[in-house]
């Protein structure tokens, strides 16, 4: 077959359609490079069967996260790596199915030749003219609309990253007010003090139209924002008398990373000491706390892929702020600034090395890729200097820096890991190891005796066992202190728990039968909570360490001991994840529910009232509109869900949970990397555990990095 392949459409096609069975392409994929061929063929330019693989590899590296295809990588990584044929954790049936096997004598001229078709891909100059499905920059080959989408982005930036005018002037009367109010928020500065990165974050982001405030967990990306939103209003409302405050909006991907900075900056702002700032109380009252998903800010409009607000419609706001930046996908990113009005500030907020979202691109990696090195222009420096009563060190300083790099700030120390945090340690090991070695760094916070970390040996042909007994109970006594209750910040803090623990609560907690709805809420609401202190995560979906394997065995051993009852498919207890985006019930790809029984409701006399004697099965999701409440979903109209007793640490981005387990698998594979297990350890607020058949495994993983395939980095850096 290999031999023909490229010498006959029909070939190709069954080939597509063998690995379409095999599940290594979606069905998708296969749509796609069959509409485009009848189109072309119905234009009297039939593809060649290289074209029409480009086609199916384009679309399928999309689905990988991918923007486009890079011929170029593909043929110098190795094909089956690029494009991860077989899949992660799938084995070929046959050699000739394998991409290497049919490009291996395929050249880049070759690729040229088959992609000089204009009717098909347009060339990157003639791009905006043609209404070709493919355009092609280089060797790089995207589906139009991904490449529109890096575009809009490229366009967006360039307009919105020079200096506001009332900004331009570093002396100037709006630059002294800003650097008055960074005095009274952040107190005075020493010359020998070290750097504030919180402040120079603040006087970074207020000064342009765009701006990133990057930071790993606990760096304080939340207290800075409302910071800068508190000197903003300062500013605002001093420059001129009887001036508005400014329209601030506040947004996050999911309904559970809203919920999550709802409550964060609910309590920063509390707690913000305004008493050096003119009118305190009337800044505290401006700056909002209700946070929206990225889609419900945006308007979506029920069964399309179209929002209310768009470039011609822009939102109504002064200032946006995105939290969870990292989960954005290339295309929210793209709408997301072409909805933000011309005059306002896009402010976004997230973990650089965090996993990038499911979604194609790594929008926020892409952006942050040099942030760690600063770039700071000599004009960049004097503000700051001005401003934030900021020196920037030499090494963080380029004459060369381009503007995307003078909008971006890394928070560099984190707060919310004490000196005595293991998962703090271990995070920066694997992260940001000192000596460049993540293996021997982890190894040895691994090994220190730290109370909020623990690793356990698990048997590599029949791992269920001890997976599933760590999970519903917490395992406690695999941590070094038996997992005991501690302070943290002189906060206590409580055991590892497992899942029996929110399943006792939702037992334990359950209203009577005949309680009123609000008492069913709150339920709700505990029971969510709750679930939040435990999550098992996954690095693959299949095999004994994955996910699929895992869920089954932790079912059956829930079963077993009596704490779910799975006779049909929806059973009380049952946690699950919304795989794709809903936007007719305004649920998004990552948002957990869990489901619940709970008593029918129906209307009478045009009053609610409650049925005590007829039960019904529904999802409770947390609201995700800063109000703290529950939002009831029928099950019958969850379209994509999947249970989540594991979940695979690309899925739990956004979350976080008081204990998190991670079990690795017994070899490696292209999907272990350093950002997967960076990201699975920061899921953790208070006790991480690891469950690994082979250490050399993490050591392995821990050293590979995670590369997505975009233009955005070239056109955005040159
Ligand atoms: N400059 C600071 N000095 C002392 N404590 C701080 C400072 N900045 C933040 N903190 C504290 O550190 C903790 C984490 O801060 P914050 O929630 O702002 O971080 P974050 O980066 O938003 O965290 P997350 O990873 O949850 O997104 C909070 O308890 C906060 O009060």
């Amino acid at each position: 077959m290999s031999e023909t392949v490229l010498a006959d459409p029909a070939t190709l096609l069954s080939l597509l359609e063998s690995w379409v069975e095999l599940g290594w392409l979606r069905a998708l994929d296969l749509a796609l490079v069959r509409f485009v061929s009848h189109q072309a063929e119905a234009a009297g330019q039939p593809l060649s069967p290289l074209l029409m693989l480009g086609i199916a590899l384009s679309s399928h590296q999309l689905g990988r996260g991918h923007v486009c295809l890079d011929l170029d990588a593909m043929t110098r990584e190795g094909f089956n790596d690029a494009l991860s044929l077989p899949p992660e954790d799938d084995v070929a049936p046959d050699e000739r199915l394998l991409p290497s096997d049919i490009l291996r004598d395929t050249a880049l001229g070759d690729w040229e030749t088959a992609l000089d078709l204009p009717l098909v891909v347009a060339d990157v100059a003639d791009g905006e003219h043609s209404s070709s499905p493919l355009v092609r920059d280089g060797h790089r080959l995207y589906l139009r609309r991904y490449w529109q989408y890096e575009q809009a982005i490229f366009h967006q930036l360039s307009d919105r990253l020079a200096p506001l005018t009332q900004l331009q002037d570093p002396s100037g009367v709006g630059a002294r007010a800003l650097a008055g109010a960074l005095d009274a928020l952040f107190g005075g500065v020493d010359a020998d003090d070290a750097v504030d990165w919180q402040r120079v974050a603040c006087a970074n982001a207020a000064r342009q139209g765009f701006s990133v405030i990057t930071g790993g967990p606990g760096t304080g990306k939340t207290t800075t924002v409302v910071k800068l939103l508190a000197a903003l209003q300062s500013v605002a409302l001093s420059l001129s008398a009887g001036a508005r405050s400014l329209r601030i909006r506040l947004a996050a991907p999911t309904g559970k990373a809203s919920a999550r900075l709802n409550e964060s900056l609910a309590g920063a702002v509390d707690g913000l000491d305004l008493s050096g700032l003119h009118d305190g109380e009337a800044i505290r009252a401006a700056i909002p706390v209700e946070v929206t998903t990225v889609h419900r800010l945006l308007g979506s409009i029920p069964g399309s892929r179209k929002f209310r607000h768009h470039r011609h419609n822009p939102l109504v706001a002064d200032v946006l702020v995105i939290d969870e930046a990292s989960m954005v996908d290339i295309e929210m990113m793209a709408r997301v600034l072409e909805a933000t009005p011309p005059h306002a500030r896009l402010i976004l907020l997230g973990d650089k090395d965090q996993l990038a979202s499911v979604d194609a691109g790594a929008v926020l990696g892409e952006f942050c890729q040099r942030a760690a090195g600063g770039h700071y222009t000599p004009a960049t420096a004097g503000w700051l200097a001005q401003v934030a009563g900021t020196v920037i060190a030499p090494e963080l300083l380029d004459g060369a820096g381009t503007p995307l790099d003078q909008a971006i700030t890394m928070l560099r120390k984190s707060y919310r890991f004490t000196a005595d945090s293991g998962i703090g340690q271990l995070a920066t090991a694997v992260n940001q190891p000192a000596s460049g070695d993540a293996a021997t760094e982890a190894a040895r916070v691994l090994q220190g005796g730290f109370v909020d970390i623990a690793r356990a040996a698990i048997n590599r042909t029949e791992p269920e066992p001890q997976v599933t007994r760590h999970c519903l109970g917490g395992g406690a006594a695999s941590f070094p202190g038996g997992g005991e209750g501690r302070l943290i910040q002189g906060r206590p803090v409580a055991p590892p728990e497992g899942y029996r623990h929110y399943l006792g609560v939702m037992k334990r907690a359950r209203p009577a039968a005949d309680a009123d709805w609000t008492q069913w809420e709150q339920w709700a609401g505990q029971v969510l909570e709750a679930y939040n202190r435990f999550q098992l995560l996954c690095a693959l979906r299949r095999g004994p360490f994955g996910v699929e394997g895992l869920n089954q065995a932790i079912i059956a051993a829930l079963s077993k001991d009596k704490l779910i009852s799975t006779g049909e498919g929806w059973f009380a207890g049952r946690p699950i994840m919304v795989t794709r985006n809903d936007y007719s019930l305004g649920l998004m790809n990552g948002d957990i529910g869990i489901t619940l029984e709970v008593p029918a409701r129906h209307w009478l006399n045009g009053r609610e009232v409650i049925d005590p004697d007829h039960r019904v099965i529904r999802v409770a999701f947390p609201a995700g509109d800063g109000s703290g409440g529950v939002r009831w979903v029928l099950p019958s109209r969850l379209q994509g869900v999947e249970t989540v007793f594991a979940m695979t640490v690309h899925k739990s981005q956004g979350s976080e949970f008081a204990h998190t387990c991670l079990v690795l698998p017994d070899r490696i594979n292209p999907v272990l990397t350093r950002e997967l297990v960076y990201t699975g350890i920061t899921r953790a607020k208070h006790w991480f555990s690891l469950l690994v058949p082979d250490q050399q495994v993490f050591d392995q993983a821990v050293g590979r990095r995670v590369i997505r395939t975009s233009g955005l980095g070239r056109v955005l850096f040159g």
